[in-house]
C-alpha cells in the first residue's frame, strides 16, 4: 500500500483524532475515524500513517442485515475477529478452497488478498478488523462520516463513489460471483 498524502480527502475530514505518527496513544470507547458504510458502523482505530504503512486497524458493528456483496481485493489481506455476535463470511478462491463459515464471539477468519469474499449480519455483531496499511481508509471512501455510537439508518454511496474507490484501494466488486458454498 501506497502513502496517502496529508490532503486526501479520504482522511482529511478526520485529522487530528489519530496522530498521524508512529507515536503512543490510547482511544476512548467510540472515539476513533467513524464513517457508515451502508447498514454497518466503521470505526478506525490506526492507520497505516501510525504504523509506517504496515496495517492498519478498526471495528465493525452492525446490527443483522443483507449479504454484502462477493468483492476481493487485490493487495490488502484482511482479518475478521468477532467480538460479539454472529457473521456469515463466505471465501472462494476461484480454485479448490470454497467455504461459507458462520462465525461467533470469539471466531476469527483470515481473507488474504485476491480471495473472494462476502459476509452477511446475522445477529447484531461487532468485529475486530484489521488489514494492509491503507485499506482502512477504504471506508471512509465509501462510508460518510458520522458521530453516531451504534450503527443507525443506512448510507448507501453512488456507484460513482464505489467505482472511484475501488480502484483507488484495489478492491473489485464482483456482483455476479456465485459461492459454491
Ligand atoms: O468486507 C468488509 O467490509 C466491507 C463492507 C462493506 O459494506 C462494503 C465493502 O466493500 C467492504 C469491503 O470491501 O471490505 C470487511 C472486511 C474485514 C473486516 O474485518 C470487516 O470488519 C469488514
Amino acid at each position: 500500500m501506497t502513502t496517502f498524502a496529508a490532503d486526501d480527502p479520504d482522511k482529511v475530514a478526520f485529522a487530528g483524532i489519530l496522530p498521524a505518527a508512529p507515536k503512543p496513544y490510547v482511544i476512548g470507547n467510540g472515539q476513533g475515524e467513524k464513517s457508515l458504510v451502508f447498514d454497518q458502523l466503521f470505526e478506525i482505530l490506526v492507520s497505516g500513517d501510525e504504523t509506517d504503512d504496515q496495517y492498519g486497524a478498526w471495528t465493525m458493528k452492525a446490527r443483522q442485515g443483507d449479504r454484502i456483496p462477493a468483492h476481493t481485493h487485490l493487495r490488502t489481506h484482511e482479518f475478521f475477529y468477532v467480538v460479539d455476535g454472529e457473521i456469515s463470511v463466505w471465501m472462494d478462491d476461484q480454485a479448490e478452497y470454497h467455504t461459507k463459515t458462520t462465525l461467533t464471539t470469539g471466531d476469527f477468519a483470515f481473507v488474504p488478498a485476491n480471495i473472494v469474499h462476502a459476509f452477511k449480519i446475522e445477529n447484531t455483531t461487532t468485529v475486530f478488523g484489521a488489514g494492509t496499511a491503507g485499506f482502512e481508509r477504504f471506508f471512509h471512501a465509501i462510508g460518510q462520516k458520522t458521530d453516531l455510537d451504534q450503527p443507525q439508518g443506512v448510507y448507501v454511496p453512488d456507484f460513482s463513489i464505489m467505482r472511484a474507490a475501488g480502484e483507488k484501494y484495489a478492491t473489485v466488486f464482483m456482483p455476479e460471483f456465485r459461492f459454491r458454498d
